[in-house]
């Protein structure tokens, strides 16, 4: 049977109230298809594309499943970022407001524990939480797991990624082995799919994406630009297209920094989000995105996976994302619950790779969009302000400004066509900037290797080691240089990190001695942590 109807769901008058109040008009698919297989008692992997409504799909059967009576805590969702975790908390609440006696609480690093420690010992049912403050209320015995029932990870295949391992397992085995495990995300990589069976029982798997990993209503542009030439790109895509609210990922924290000052410079209304910054910062930036006091949110990978806010309709790659996963949740943001979106990727020279990798893991073709030009830009402005103007005429008095420019013609014998287009000119600022900006050719990209030959990792003969030192780590480079010198007598130079929640970084040594060098960092710990190494590959170069 194919049900398309909350009416036709196994689930409870209160909830049914609340899914009206909301006003979701039918289940999603994933919704649909996974809610009665968890009300059942089965374990679920679960995959549906981006914003196709999976939070509602878990959190529904956690709703049912609760006994209000009993004020143990008997179910943990459990989310990579600490703004996911306050989004699915607000959202199961929702959902349940017309469940009395069932209590919820987000948990999660950089707020002060003793609040919520407090708030536990009221008697919590449901914790949503990020892996690390709740392993600490698990140490603390401020969260008790006997009575857990329930255990659903959110964004699973980047809970069980390297970064988030430990501490998943950690918290899983600590929960009762009969409880029921369900884990969703958009991407499900094979490798996870293989890691679930360690943690699930007899899982069913309900996988809605069609053919495409990407959701059809996001129109995916790539744009060939050279790195100095992002920023003036970047700013006549949204004068051009004038998006409401629009997400711009860069794979650093400075670079999100940067970009962020150099936006405000230029008047945009920007703020950054990243791990780098105070939790209270981080709050207060996104509720400022989510009332649209800032328009546009330059973030790292933080803010990729699982964040809900309505009125995106654009995603920037400013920088290509490291992992093709990445790509499918970033752009993600945009194009939710059925709506229109747009994606733009920069890419230049020999990222071009990297974006076929991307277009064949999403089985999406990213189409070419040319960079807007400088009358593009104006064509908009000038448009935006002559309705302006319009709209003044029509709705004000003008008699005193008619006098005036009527007095200003007689006296300097001017034009009233002149007068006015002075005025335009004052009102609008100095005329645009005149930058040009050159597509690159293929011919110049390869010109330039030619040039800069000899200057590569490859050609100097070096590799590229590839360092995952785990989300917990607060590890900076010369950490890992120096961990890494100790321990194989050799100095290794960085080339760069990328810092996808400060997971990953690369290292270069001398080819020569790589598979040396490879066993003996087997032994490297960094702050008494070991970390996994392994010469760069596709995959994760
Ligand atoms: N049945 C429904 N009808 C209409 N809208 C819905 C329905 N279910 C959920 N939504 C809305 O769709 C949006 C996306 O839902 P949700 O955040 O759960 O997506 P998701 O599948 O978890 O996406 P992601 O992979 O990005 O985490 C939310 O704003 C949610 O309120
Ligand atoms: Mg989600």
């Amino acid at each position: 049977m194919n049900i398309t109807k909350f009416e036709d769901l196994p689930i409870s008058d209160e909830i049914k109230r609340s899914i009206a109040e909301i006003g979701f008009e039918e289940p999603s698919p994933i919704q649909a298809q996974s809610i009665p297989v968890i009300l059942s008692g089965k374990d679920v992997i679960g995959q549906a594309q981006t914003g196709t409504g999976k939070t509602a799909a878990f959190s529904i059967p956690i709703l049912e499943k609760v006994d209000p009576n009993n004020k143990h805590l008997q179910a943990i969702v459990l989310c990579p970022t600490r703004e996911l975790a306050i989004q699915v908390s607000k959202e199961i609440r929702k959902l349940g407001k017309f469940k009395s006696g069932i209590k919820t609480l987000p948990v999660y690093g950089g707020q002060p524990i003793d609040r919520q420690i407090k708030a536990l010992k009221s008697g919590v049912q449901v914790v949503i939480g990020t892996p690390g403050r709740v392993i600490d209320h698990i140490n603390r015995k401020t969260l008790k797991l006997d009575d857990v029932k329930m255990v659903v990870l959110d964004e699973a295949d980047e809970m069980l990624d390297m970064g988030f391992r430990e501490d998943i397992e950690l918290i899983l085995n600590q929960t009762p082995i009969e409880r029921q495990t369900t884990f969703f995300s958009a991407t499900m990589p094979k490798e996870i799919l293989e890691l679930t069976k360690l943690y699930q029982h007899e899982p069913e798997i309900i996988k809605v994406v069609r053919k495409e990993l990407t959701v059809p209503n996001i129109k995916q542009f790539y744009i060939e630009t050279r790195r100095a030439n992002k920023l003036e790109v970047l700013c006549r895509l949204i004068d051009v297209y004038n998006p409401k609210l629009s997400v711009v990922f860069c794979n650093t924290k400075r670079g999100s920094d940067e970009l962020v000052s150099e936006l405000q410079a230029r008047g945009y209304f920007a703020d950054a989000l990243h791990g780098d910054l105070k939790q209270t910062q981080r709050d207060i930036v996104m509720d400022k995105f989510r009332q649209g006091t800032i328009d546009i949110l330059v973030a790292t990978d933080v803010a990729a996976r699982g964040i809900d806010v309505d009125d995106v309709d654009m995603v920037f790659n400013y920088d290509l994302p490291q992992d093709e996963e990445y790509y499918v949740h970033r752009i993600g943001r945009t194009g939710r619950a059925g709506r229109e979106g747009v994606s733009f990727s920069f890419v230049y020279g020999k990222e071009m790779r990297k974006m076929r990798d991307i277009e064949r893991y999403t089985k999406c073709k990213l189409v070419k969009h040319s960079i807007p030009t400088i009358a593009d830009v104006e064509e908009k402005k000038v448009a935006a302000f002559f309705k302006q103007v319009k709209d003044t005429v029509n709705e004000s008095n003008l008699a005193k400004q008619i006098n005036w420019v009527e007095a200003l013609c007689e006296e300097q014998e001017l034009s009233t066509l002149e007068v006015a287009a002075a005025l335009v000119k004052l009102a609008m600022g100095e005329e645009l900037k005149e930058e040009i900006i050159e597509e690159p050719s293929r011919k110049e990209a390869r010109k330039s290797k030619k040039a800069k030959k000899g200057s590569t990792g490859a050609e100097r003969g070096m590799v590229r080691l590839f360092i995952n030192v785990g989300r917990k780590q607060r590890v900076q480079a010369k950490d890992i240089v120096g961990a890494i010198a100790g321990e194989a007598g050799i100095s290794g130079k960085l080339v760069g990190t990328i810092d996808i929640y400060d997971k990953y970084t690369f290292v270069e040594v001398p080819k020569a001695n790589a598979k040396k060098v490879l066993e003996k960092l087997k032994n490297v710990k960094i702050k008494g942590n070991k970390i996994n190494i392994e010469k760069a590959n596709k995959k994760n170069k």
